[in-house]
């Protein structure tokens, strides 16, 4: 079957599930696997798809057999995860697991599932935080299915990574009389055709009740566009790691400036400011250098004492410690801008690894280096 057949295909099954589109269709797009597009001009407020609740894949259709093998407890993750890997071609889901990414494309895009692990320390700290945490759920669910009847049906750890990043990047976050008795990061559920909106940092609006979910226009779009959801205020650090791609564009990345600001402090300071809860987490946006940051470099301008007027009584003089804050701000940023350009040139002499993560690499920490420059540029203004 070619793809606008298989796109047929899931449209039959998909209405046969009750789902309802109103001028949009899956599409293949370069770059992004399959996406969403208007196949005539949309309005804004259009409904242009609806999802009852009865065709959402939940822990409530997860086979008997795949719920009742894991040990209690395995996170609602898991066991869609595995209830997705035992899937027959047979399955009343086939129309839809015939849409889904490859191994290929899952391993070449998400982190986690990169064959060459060494890149990962080309990650940015918060990706590489993000990655940690990912890995210690990974292992703690791959756990529980090596722990139950269920190992031998899926003996290999990469198969279930494909499935449990499936399951990662297409979930939605629901509420409803059946998710109400499980813990909050459980109310996962997968929805067909939904699951097939790609991600910009502004999008259709997706809203659900226990009937289903919503996908409304958020303007108008024309034919043939594409048209996206929001998946949430991610910076793209948080895409690279959670969803495997980065934006060019976006309203909601920021940088970490722990790296560039923690060298810059003395044992002291960083006493100080651990005590008072400023010690790390810096970063900063397309707008704004955060507030720690600029409380953690006043400390670098003023004795302590001075620092805890200014922090805590709004003290006179502020406007004047502020130009000398932004005055070291520039320096350390221009620094961290050496630093950076290292890691983008290391990444452009790498051998040996595939070529689209070290392009995606090498872009993010041009959008940081970007941002950097843009900081500096309105700092000197
Ligand atoms: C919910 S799925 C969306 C449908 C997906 N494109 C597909 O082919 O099945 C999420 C995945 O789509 C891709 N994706 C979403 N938004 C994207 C974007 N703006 N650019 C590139 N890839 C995107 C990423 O691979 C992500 O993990």
């Amino acid at each position: 079957m070619d793809s606008m057949e298989i796109f047929d295909e899931l449209a039959r099954w998909a209405h046969d599930q009750g789902v309802e589109l109103n001028g949009v269709a899956p599409r293949s797009l370069p770059g992004r696997g399959i996406g969403i597009v208007a196949t005539k001009p949309l309005r804004a407020n259009d409904q242009i798809l609806h999802v009852p609740a009865s065709a959402l894949r939940t822990l409530d259709t997860v086979r008997a057999e795949v719920k009742e093998s894991l040990p209690k407890g395995t996170k609602v993750h898991a066991i869609l995860a595995a209830d997705l890997a035992l899937d027959k071609p047979t399955s009343q889901y086939a129309p839809w697991n015939a849409v889904l990414p490859s191994r290929e494309s899952v391993s070449t895009h998400l982190p986690l599932a990169w064959n060459d692990r060494a890149l990962h320390r080309y990650l940015p700290k918060p990706a590489q935080a993000l990655l940690n945490k990912q890995q210690s759920k990974f292992t703690r669910d791959w756990t529980a299915i090596q722990q139950s009847a269920l190992a031998a049906s899926i003996p290999k750890q990469d198969d279930f990574l494909y499935f449990w990043l499936l399951t990662n990047t297409r979930t939605f976050y629901h509420d409803s009389a059946q998710t109400a008795k499980l813990a909050k990061d459980d109310r996962m559920v997968l929805q067909p055709v939904a699951d097939l909106f790609n991600h910009a940092d502004a999008g259709c609006e997706v809203a659900f009740t226990a009937e289903g979910f919503t996908i409304t226009a958020d303007r108008e779009y024309d034919e043939g566009e594409e048209v996206y959801i929001c998946y949430g205020k991610h910076s793209n650090d948080l895409l690279l790691v959670e969803y495997g791609f980065v934006l060019a564009d976006n309203r909601w990345d920021e940088v970490c400036l722990d790296d560039a600001v923690l060298p810059e402090l003395s044992r002291q300071q960083k006493a100080v400011l651990d005590e008072r809860g400023f010690l790390g987490n810096y970063v900063l946006d397309q707008r704004t250098v955060c507030y720690r940051t600029q409380v953690a470099l006043r400390l670098s301008c003023v004795p302590v004492g001075r620092w805890e007027r200014l922090v805590y009584e709004g003290e006179d003089g502020g406007e004047v410690v502020q130009q000398e804050v932004d005055r070291l701000l520039v320096k350390i940023l221009r620094k961290y801008r050496g630093k950076v350009e290292d890691t983008i040139q290391k990444l452009e002499d790498l051998e040996d690894c595939q070529s689209w993560q070290r392009e995606v690499l090498s872009l993010r920490w041009q959008q940081i280096r970007r941002l950097v420059n843009q900081t500096i540029e309105r700092l000197e203004a």
